[in-house]
Formats: structure tokens, C-alpha cells, sequence
């Protein structure tokens, strides 16, 4: 078992950066990026666009969207695995979640945000420009960013919002499994409940204080370009226990490394640990490849040094088997489904 440790996450501020402003800080800020993402997969990003009382606003509504009865959540249906509700899972009591099916760029994200917030609350739509960034500066950092435009108009975002009850006793208890993301970039804005861990390259798990202003920003599994696999993935797993098609692996050994002309991006292993009585709420937004679109490693990041790795393939299909009863059980699913 991993023994938790308290190490900080790498914290970047980009209060001064814009997508599409003069950004003076922007190499600067490009290079913390890249660096956190080859050693964590993941940081603490200020981006000071959210005020505090939206934030506020934000885990309001939540409580009460989850104290709805649980037929009116049931709801919430979604062709997509992961899409709707998803809860009263026997291994992952504590968890509850729902998300957006198809929230293209940002209209339905708006959507969805005017369900909850009929006055408005842009903060959705600042943190997908985040997310734009961030993936700016990953191409960027690969000297890929020819593809940008292709990679930006070739993804969608879900938006997925969780609860994790309190257990209630003094034990520490599992809240969510841990799992790799397989989308493209995941942010992460949560109240003030601690739960969040995330594993380290040495097989630590970390867990992370959450501070009110700032988000935690992940890589997942498929960060991809238009056509474009930038994800080298060599897991090596131990222990794996699971059940009911959840991955239920307290320690999770891999190595998911992402080896590309310039550098290794690491989509790390987190999961989410509860203690006390006090409900964490968190909400997470996701940009994941578009169905329909071919993903496929762009030729100038395939040598001999780094042979393909991946066949193109299409993101909701390859979806289609991770949760199956197999995909859920195979620690290098998507290496399983399109490996060369
Ligand atoms: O609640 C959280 O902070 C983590 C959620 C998560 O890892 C996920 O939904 O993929
Ligand atoms: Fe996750």
C-alpha cells in the first residue's frame, strides 16, 4: 500500500496569462507547465478569474442538486458510459456524480450552468480557458503547435459534478478508485473538503489541500492532436484487486509515461480518500477528443527513437471497451485496444 505523504503539488499562477492577450509571462509560465506535467501530470493552478462568492455559489447548488431524490437523478441518462448519473456503487459508497453529455465548446457547459445558476455563472467558461492554454503551451512545449487549431476544433468538454459523503466514522474510507483520466486535460475545482490524492512517479500518494482560489489541472490518458496521439503509455501494475467494475486498487503501481520528440508528460494515478462528516463537492471540467475523429500520432513525433505506438483510433469507441467488464479490468486498456 502507498503510504500517503503530504508533498505539496507544483503551484503555477497564471493570473497574468490570457489565451489571447499580450502575455509577457507566457514562456516563462509555458516552461513550470511543462516541467509539472513530466513530473506530476498535474498542478495547483491560480487563475484568479474565479471570484470566491461564485465559488461559493457553485458547491450551494451542488448540495442541493444532490439532495434531490434519487429517482430525479436517475434522470440525468446518458448514452455515454461516465455521462449521467453515475452512483450507488457498492464498492464506491460516497460517491455520486453527474455530468454533461456533449458539452460542445461552450454552449451546453452553458447550459448546464443555467440549470444551476439562472443568474448566470461564468466561471465554467473561464476554466475552459484554461484548459486552452494549458493545452497551448503542451503543444507549444512539443513543438507541435502547428496542429493547434486542429486539436482545439477536434475536442469537446463534459462537465461532471461529484459528491463524496462524509463517511461518518473515524475510519478513512474510499471515496472514488484509483484511475487515470482518459480524456485530454481535466481541471478541478472542489470546497474546502480535503479527499484528492494523487500518485507520484515513486509510487507515494500525495494528497492535496485544497485552497480556495486555486484548481487542480490533470493530464489524462489521450491528450491528443488532431489526428494525433501524443500519449506513450508503458504501465506495469501490481496488486489489482477490483470489483463490480470499478477499479479498486489501492495501490496501483504504473508507469504511464508519455515519451515525445521533447519531453515525457505523465497522466498520473489519483483517487479520492474520506474522512469525517463533512461532504466534499467538487466539479470537474473535461476536454475530451471529439467521437468520429480519427486519433493518430503526428509524424514529426515518431522516430526511431520513438516508434509509433498507438494505431489511430476513435476515443468514444476505444470508451466503448474501457468500460466494459475487461476494460476495467486491464491496467493499459488503451494500449489493450490500439497498441502497434
Ligand atoms: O473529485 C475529484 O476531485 C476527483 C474526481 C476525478 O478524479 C474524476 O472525476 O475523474
Ligand atoms: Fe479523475
Amino acid at each position: 500500500m502507498g503510504s500517503e505523504v503530504t508533498l505539496k503539488l507544483p503551484v503555477i499562477d497564471f493570473t497574468s496569462i490570457e489565451l489571447k492577450g499580450n502575455n509577457p509571462n507566457w514562456e516563462e509560465v509555458k516552461s513550470q507547465v511543462h516541467k509539472a506535467l513530466v513530473e506530476y501530470g498535474c498542478f495547483e493552478a491560480n487563475f484568479g478569474k474565479v471570484p470566491l462568492d461564485l465559488r461559493k455559489d457553485i458547491f450551494g447548488a451542488l448540495h442541493d442538486l444532490f439532495d434531490l431524490p434519487l429517482q430525479t437523478k436517475i434522470l440525468n441518462v446518458s448514452k455515454k458510459p461516465y455521462h449521467g448519473y453515475v452512483g450507488q456503487y457498492p464498492m464506491v459508497p460516497l460517491f455520486e456524480s453527474m455530468g454533461i453529455d456533449d458539452a460542445a465548446i461552450y454552449d451546453k457547459v452553458e447550459s448546464m450552468t443555467n440549470i444551476l445558476w439562472p443568474n448566470g455563472n461564468p466561471s465554467f467558461r473561464h476554466l475552459s480557458e484554461l484548459d486552452q492554454i494549458v493545452r497551448k503551451m503542451v503543444l507549444e512545449s512539443l513543438g507541435v503547435e502547428k496542429y493547434l487549431e486542429e486539436h482545439m476544433n477536434s475536442t469537446n468538454y463534459l462537465l461532471r459534478v461529484m459528491k463524496y459523503k462524509g463517511p461518518q466514522t473515524s475510519d478513512t474510507k474510499l471515496g472514488l478508485s484509483a484511475h487515470t483520466d482518459k480524456n485530454i486535460v481535466t481541471i478541478l475545482c472542489q470546497n474546502q473538503v480535503e479527499g484528492l490524492e494523487v500518485l507520484t512517479k515513486d509510487g507515494k500518494w500525495t494528497s492535496y489541500k485544497p485552497s480556495p482560489e486555486s484548481f487542480v489541472v490533470m493530464i489524462g490518458d489521450s491528450l491528443h492532436c488532431p489526428s494525433v496521439l501524443l500519449k506513450r503509455e508503458l504501465f506495469q501494475s501490481r496488486e489489482i484487486s477490483r470489483s463490480a467494475n470499478v477499479i479498486y486498487s489501492n495501490y496501483y503501481l504504473h508507469e504511464c509515461l508519455q515519451a515525445w520528440s521533447n519531453g515525457r508528460l505523465h497522466s498520473p494515478f489519483h483517487r479520492v480518500m474520506m474522512r469525517g462528516n463533512e461532504a466534499r463537492y467538487s466539479a470537474g471540467l473535461f476536454s475530451i477528443p471529439k467521437g468520429g475523429v480519427m486519433i493518430k500520432a503526428p509524424e514529426e513525433l515518431v522516430d526511431e527513437e520513438h516508434p509509433l505506438l498507438f494505431k489511430p483510433f476513435d476515443h468514444v469507441e476505444f470508451l466503448k471497451y474501457y468500460y466494459t467488464e475487461k476494460g476495467q479490468k486491464d491496467p493499459s486498456a488503451m494500449r489493450t485496444y490500439c497498441g502497434v
